[in-house]
């Protein structure tokens, strides 16, 4: 099947920009995988462009409807600040009001003092903009984050779903279908592992194809 054309813009600027690799990487949760995506690699203006125009489709396209988009410290903040500015001007009616916050990872303790700089959360539904889902831990704090300060959170939005089981689950669930489990909460992704096996058919060697489908017969998650 065709992927979007707006997963494929995306999947193209990842490849160029390097930051989609194919090879051989240790992943935090110390498996070896054949594929990396590293969203720190999209740093110049028509990278950045390209990851941003990304997931403000991805939210028009299946997005819960939010007030505040949150991105948390630190690769989060420049996500969320281009993005609702990238939505406001696909849909200026839609996006009018919709803002953009972000948190401090050490409290501000002079000037405007406290840990949230941006829009306030209290009473606001409010989308969490990450990179990935490793284990959880820094999505976890987020919510707690936004819920002390008075929010609710909308939902999740990251560039990839990997859909690979957790290192020390014993189902097939992921990182991301945990969170889901546990917050009831929707969680959209730009792309995930079969959008990059479908998308990169022809464009990267067979071989790599097949190293990722291996890893994916062995690892792949069911939710
Ligand atoms: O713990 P998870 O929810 O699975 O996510 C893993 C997170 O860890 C990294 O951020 P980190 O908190 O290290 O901060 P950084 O953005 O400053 O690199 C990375 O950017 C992911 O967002
Ligand atoms: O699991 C990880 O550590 C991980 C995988 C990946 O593709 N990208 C990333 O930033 N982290």
């Amino acid at each position: 099947m065709e992927l979007p054309q707006y997963k494929q813009d995306f999947l193209r600027a990842a490849l160029d920009g390097g930051a989609l690799r194919f090879g051989s990487f240790e992943l935090k949760s110390k498996r070896t995988s054949p594929y990396f995506f590293n969203a720190g690699d999209f740093y110049t203006g028509a990278l950045h462009g390209a990851i941003t125009d990304a997931y403000a489709h991805t939210i028009v396209a299946k997005g819960p409807e939010f007030d505040v988009i949150f991105g948390p410290a630190y690769k989060g903040i420049p996500l969320a600040a281009s993005v609702v500015y990238a939505l406001w001007k696909m849909d200026r009616g839609r996006f009018q009001s919709a803002a953009y916050s972000y948190d401090r990872k050490e409290a501000k303790t002079h000037g405007e003092g406290g840990n949230i700089v941006g829009s306030p959360l209290a009473g606001k539904r409010v989308l969490i903009i990450d990179d990935v889902v490793s284990a959880g831990t820094a999505k976890r704090l987020a919510i707690d984050t936004i819920r002390a300060a008075g929010g609710t959170v909308a939902g999740i939005v990251v560039a990839l779903d990997r859909q690979e089981t957790l290192p020390e689950g014993v189902d097939k669930t992921s990182a991301i279908g945990q969170l889901r489990k546990e917050y009831q909460i929707p969680i959209i992704a730009i792309v995930k592992l079969d959008d990059i096996i479908a998308g990169m058919k022809g464009v990267i060697s067979d071989n790599d194809i097949s190293q990722i489908e291996g890893y994916r017969a062995k690892f792949g998650a069911t939710d």
